[in-house]
């Protein structure tokens, strides 16, 4: 099972990680500055209605209540005018509203775009043996969720404090100005607000971030269960799986129930001390309004409406404020682990001087070959340790010589091939492509020349053609076809609809193991590469005259270059030069087949135990 990231809650506010955001701003200045500036311009405009609407009743609507004999032309006149300028004053308050928020939202999106390829470009440059250690889900999640969090912390974080902070700001100095005793009257709740919605967002946080984590474990209960359904039925687990289940489901449930309850005690709270902070407000203007406080009153019905409104509006930004440090923590733990990802070293990288060698001969060379995966592995360790993988290899073909590897599982055959690729550097020795040694080649300019023809064929989303190309354009349909017509496979594409324009469903599902293998020497031999390798487990799983074709088109596929195979099925190679046997990441015994099996070593009790099994077969 998973483990979910539980770490990831926990990070604290970190300078570093925020300059290194505020980096991916750069190239945006001009559309953060602009958005900003648009979002203060909103604030400023933001107590003008309710100051408009108290204007109206001090200045025209008063007037006409204590004077009804009054003539009420003018103040008509005057309550148009206001009118007029509410609805403007709301007009230009919706265009900078939607420009504001279209700004900012295209800033992010654009942040987020330059770090999802970042990430991306970063991930292809990587080692294999980063993939190794790092499963899919996990960097699907850094480019998606984790990126997604960073643009929190620009819009829902950075750009929120900057412009919650001025609407308070605004609030509070059209309060003050208008009149001091009351702003400060309505302000005595604030810190009171601030604190509880402190407290609550807190818990909340808390409890969302225990929900997750419950979330995590019952979808990878559910993943579990379910891709090993056969297992499960098979073995009679039902009865413990569903217990087992129950027992996370019940975990998520608790953890929920604590988050819906602290939330349905914070709305209540803060609408709670929103009717106190305008209680306080009615009451003491009302006094004054009443003439029993001392002194000159300067409150007004109007002024009295504008301040009940204004005391409302200002509770939104300060719950928006204290909700920006969650997002800036939220934020930090899926920054940091975005950047793990692009500060990975590149183990396997280009030399500055790295050769071009613009024909390849094919000849390869292992010169006395030590290697290992784990990268604790160096040209130091001991020989005698389990960890090396292969243990002193000397191999060397010739341009044009076709080789095969056979022996047990976990022999060290695919780590041959892998190094021939340079997926992998060796710890000592050296792997030579005509006698230059890999680590001096451009990777791109040797992998250009080396065909690979994996045991389970990766066939991308789009057309058959599209696949055998690889989207070279370069490559003519006319070469397609001879490829396909060469290893036997054109017939087949022809049956299909569109022929070679058919589109590959859920990555070949619908064509068939031998039809798979064919369409991978096609595909490797329209890339016409100098080496070819062939990881041939395919016709394992075929039928016989599946299996005769497969070994035909390899045969034509091999033809004049040079080949290294691996199978299992030894009958698949007996035409090869020659046969290297490998045990335990050392070669030990070679020859043609027939010397092999004339020398009566581990090849010819291999090739007589899969002999008497075809023969038991039959
Ligand atoms: N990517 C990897 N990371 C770590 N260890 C690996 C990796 N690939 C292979 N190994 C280990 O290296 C050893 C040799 O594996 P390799 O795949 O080269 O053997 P093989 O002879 O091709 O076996 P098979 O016939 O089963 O394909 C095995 O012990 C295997 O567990």
């Amino acid at each position: 099972m998973t483990k979910p990231d539980q770490d990831a809650y926990s990070k604290g506010f970190d300078l570093d990680l925020t300059k290194r955001i505020l980096g991916y701003l750069k190239p945006y200045k001009g559309l953060a500055a602009g958005g900003v500036l648009l979002a203060m311009l909103t604030a400023m405009l933001q107590p003008l209605p309710a100051f408009l609407q108290g204007y109206a009743i001090d200045h025209a609507l008063t007037p006409i209540v204590r004077n009804p004999q009054a003539d009420t032309a003018p103040l008509l006149r005057l309550l148009t005018i206001v009118a007029i300028g509410y609805v403007v004053s709301q007009l230009v308050e919706f265009a900078l509203t939607y420009f504001s928020t279209l700004t900012i939202g295209y800033l992010g999106q654009n942040v987020l775009r330059d770090i999802r390829a970042d990430v991306f470009t970063k991930l292809q440059r990587l080692q294999l043996s980063y993939f190794d250690q790092n499963p899919v889900g996990r960097l699907i999640t850094r480019v998606t969720s984790d990126v997604d969090a960073i643009n929190q912390f620009i819009t829902g974080g950075l750009i929120s404090m900057i412009t919650s902070s001025f609407l308070i700001v605004v609030y509070m100095v059209v309060m003050l100005t208008i009149n001091w005793r009351l702003a400060l009257i309505a302000f005595t709740v604030l810190p009171v607000l601030f604190l509880a919605t402190n407290f609550f967002r807190g818990k909340m946080r808390l409890a969302y971030r225990d929900t997750r984590i419950q979330q995590a474990i019952v979808n990878s209960k559910l993943n579990e269960n379910i891709t090993g359904m056969l297992t499960v039925q098979l073995f009679g687990r039902e009865r413990r799986s569903a217990l087992d289940f129950d027992h996370s489901n019940r975990a998520l449930l608790t953890a929920n129930a604590t988050s819906v309850k602290w939330f349905s005690l914070f709305m209540p709270t803060v609408a709670i001390l929103g009717q106190v902070s305008i209680a306080l407000v009615l009451y003491f203007a009302s006094r004054e309004i009443l003439g029993l406080s001392a002194g000159q009153s300067a409150v007004s019905v109007g002024v009295l409406f504008a301040f009940v409104q204004w005391t409302q509006q200002l509770f939104q930004p300060i719950q928006d404020l204290s909700d920006v440090f969650n997002n800036l923590q939220a934020a930090m733990a899926s920054s940091e682990r975005i950047f793990g990802v692009l500060d990975t070293k590149e183990t396997i990288t280009d030399k500055p001087d790295a050769k071009k060698l613009g024909h390849f001969e094919g000849r390869v060379d292992f010169d006395d070959v030590w290697f290992a995966y784990n990268d604790a592995v160096t040209a130091d360790t001991p020989d005698t340790d389990d960890r090396w993988i292969l243990r002193g290899l000397d191999l060397h073909i010739q341009p044009g010589e076709s080789v095969a590897l056979v022996g047990a599982t976990g022999a060290g055959k695919t780590s041959v091939t892998a190094l021939v690729s340079r997926f992998y550097d060796v710890q000592r020795g050296a792997v030579k492509v005509d006698g230059v040694d890999v680590r001096d080649l451009a990777q791109h300019d040797l992998r250009k020349h080396i065909g690979l023809v994996l045991q389970d064929v990766f066939l991308f989303a789009g057309t058959i053609e599209s696949n055998l190309t690889l989207n070279n354009p370069e490559i003519s349909h006319e070469r397609v076809v001879e490829a396909c017509k060469y290893v036997g496979v054109h017939d087949y594409i022809m049956s299909l609809e569109h022929g070679y324009q058919t589109e590959v469903q859920e990555r070949g599902a619908t064509l068939s193991t031998g039809q798979k293998q064919l369409l991978a020497f096609a595909r490797a031999l329209i890339q016409n590469p100098d080496i070819l390798l062939v990881l041939d487990e395919a016709t394992a799983n075929v039928d016989t005259e599946t299996e005769i074709r497969i070994q035909e088109a390899l045969e034509k596929v091999m033809y004049g270059r040079t080949s290294i195979i691996i199978a299992h099925r030894l009958s698949t190679i007996e035409h090869c030069d020659r046969i290297i046997v490998m045990r335990k990441g050392r070669i030990v015994e070679q020859g043609s087949h027939s010397q092999l099996l004339a020398k009566g070593g581990y090849y010819a009790k291999l090739h007589r135990l899969q002999y008497a099994q075809v023969e038991a077969a039959d």
